[in-house]
């Protein structure tokens, strides 16, 4: 950790297998809407988990970190176990009146190879953010700072804007919102997709060859 702090009350759960990259990277070239179609409009995050810095993308497999209310210090402890392509999925338990992650956290998630963030919480510093090229997805955005106490969880699976995430399960994010997609059928997603693409592909040329 970047901090002092003890962080006893943080439990770590033990290490998850990743998905491989190339198969991450492949489901990354699909917006979330048209994932979630083929997965039958299911684990989509709510709509009140937002896009805070416009234009970015998200692709990565989940790193989830439960927090103490308006605290932080498992978000801290949580990325000691970052590794390249973690994406960190935070539950603070939809509470919007303190900001549990900031700039300093965004420097050392670029630092750890984490290039996206996703919080059921409120964050601060987006302008800051925002420069940075870090993708952040978030509740709310509030000035007050958290509470650097804990307890909380790493790795233990959590809930994010209504959704269930598991260590190791993808999640994609683009300006629509986000799409979770459990590890065990990232390659069953992957085979369905070219067929949803032709199919909008085919009404899309439907309409261009019509009579207006
Ligand atoms: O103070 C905090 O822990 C949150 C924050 O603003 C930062 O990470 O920059
Ligand atoms: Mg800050």
């Amino acid at each position: 950790m970047y901090i002092n702090a003890p962080a006893d009350n943080i439990a770590v759960y033990p290490e998850w297998p990743r998905p491989s990259r190339d198969i991450v990277q492949s489901l990354a070239a699909y917006p979330p809407a048209l994932i979630g179609d083929v997965r039958k409009r299911m684990d989509m995050m709510s709509a009140d988990i937002r896009c805070l810095t416009p234009g970015t993308r998200l692709a990565g497999t989940v790193l989830p970190i439960q927090t103490w209310e308006g605290d932080n210090l498992a978000i801290h402890r949580g990325l000691d176990e970052a590794k390249p392509g973690d994406v960190l999925v935070i539950s603070g338990n939809g509470v919007t009146n303190r900001s549990v992650f900031g700039g300093i956290l965004a420097e050392i998630c670029l630092h750890k190879g984490v290039r996206g963030v996703i919080i059921d919480g409120a964050v601060r510093d987006v302008e800051e953010m925002n420069d940075m090229g870090i993708a952040v997805f978030a509740r709310a955005v509030v000035p007050a700072g958290p509470s650097k106490n804990g307890p909380g969880y790493v790795g233990k699976p959590i809930a994010c804007g209504n959704v269930v995430c598991n260590p190791g399960d993808v999640v994609i994010g683009d300006q629509d919102g986000i799409v979770v997609i459990p590890q065990s059928e990232l390659t069953e997603t992957l085979q369905a997709l070219p067929g949803q693409e032709n199919l909008e592909r085919q009404i899309r040329s439907r309409i261009t060859e019509s009579a207006p």
